[in-house]
């Protein structure tokens, strides 16, 4: 049976139940259920804390999980990022007080408040600048205001929080997040089959399918504009100048697509969402 560590709170938690229900599995019914038996797929999931869950599955008491990247990172686990999930993008930055630092190389010396020591530290260590980590649970932003950090290095999503609070991002980016599917490398029977289902959660959500109708001749200019993952699949229309066209394409690019094609002549150009997929 596969163990499956789940987020059981935060920014990741909803999205991430929501794709294991779309693949197809058994979800908690209640935010207080802490471990789901899904006994048809024989697969058990552990609804965790995200930032214990690469702690887990590093150690091999848990199969695989979901979580972010920089908590990954920052748990110094063995765990092994399998694929990036398409959600909790984020990055990871140094800030201060506007105007005080720019470079990298400002941070020697310096107080900088984080509540990813791993992270942080690694990333400091291997720029070679020696600066002090202060280890806060959160609302880091706060720390330079109450003057127990000269600067942060936290997750900034739109700015807001750094805006409200009078910092502003400085040097390099520390890390591009985003939600993973993380293994801890033990090769197991249920692994594969639960890979194909997050991939085709993704796939589902990536792609929607167009189908179009197109004068024959038209057929190779088409499929430039639309490849399709394999090939389009062309089909006769009972007028044999015409030929229907069936394409999966990125959902992103739909209209652009839509248009290229009208422009092209092709006409009754039609969009359809995708459930589920194996690709
Ligand atoms: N706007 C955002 N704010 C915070 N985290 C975000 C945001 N967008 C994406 N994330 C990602 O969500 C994960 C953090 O999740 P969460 O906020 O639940 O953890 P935490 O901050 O450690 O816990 P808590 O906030 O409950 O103390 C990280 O991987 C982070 O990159
Ligand atoms: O760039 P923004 O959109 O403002 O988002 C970034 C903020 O959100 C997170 O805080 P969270 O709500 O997780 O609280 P925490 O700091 O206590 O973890 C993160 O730690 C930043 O403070
Ligand atoms: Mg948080």
């Amino acid at each position: 049976m596969l163990r499956i560590a789940v987020p059981n709170k935060g920014m990741l938690a909803d999205t991430a139940t929501q794709m294991l229900s779309e693949a197809g599995y058994v979800i908690r019914r209640d935010p207080k259920e802490l471990i789901v038996f899904d006994p048809a797929n024989d697969v058990e999931f552990f609804y965790l804390r995200p930032r214990d869950i690469a702690t887990y599955v590093g150690s091999g008491a848990l199969d695989v999980g979901i979580t972010g990247r920089d908590l990954l990172l920052d748990s110094g686990s063995g765990a092994t990022e399998i694929v990036g999930l398409d959600f909790g993008e984020s990055t990871f930055r140094f800030a201060g007080p506007a105007g005080r630092f720019s470079t990298l190389a400002d941070l020697h010396g310096v107080r900088v408040a984080t509540s990813y020591p791993g992270l942080v530290g690694a990333y400091l260590k291997s720029e070679g600048v020696a600066a002090e980590l202060v280890p806060l649970d959160g609302a880091v932003e706060s720390a330079v205001r109450l003057g127990v950090a000269d600067a942060v290095a936290d997750v900034v999503s739109t700015g807001t929080t750094l805006r409200q609070q009078g910092l502003e991002v400085f040097g390099p980016v520390i890390l591009e997040s985003t939600a993973v599917l993380i293994s801890s490398g033990a090769e197991l029977a249920g692994l594969p089959t639960f890979q194909r289902r997050i991939q085709g959660v993704l796939v589902a959500r990536q792609y929607v399918l167009m189908d179009y109708d197109l004068p024959s001749g038209l057929v190779e200019a088409a499929s430039a504009i639309t490849p399709g993952l394999e090939s389009p699949t062309i089909s006769p229309l009972r007028d044999s100048d015409w030929v229907a066209v069936r394409v999966m394409v990125p959902r992103v690019r739909m209209n652009a697509i839509m248009d290229e094609l009208y422009e092209l002549g092709a006409r009754a150009i039609l969009v359809s969402s995708i459930h589920a997929a194996r690709i």
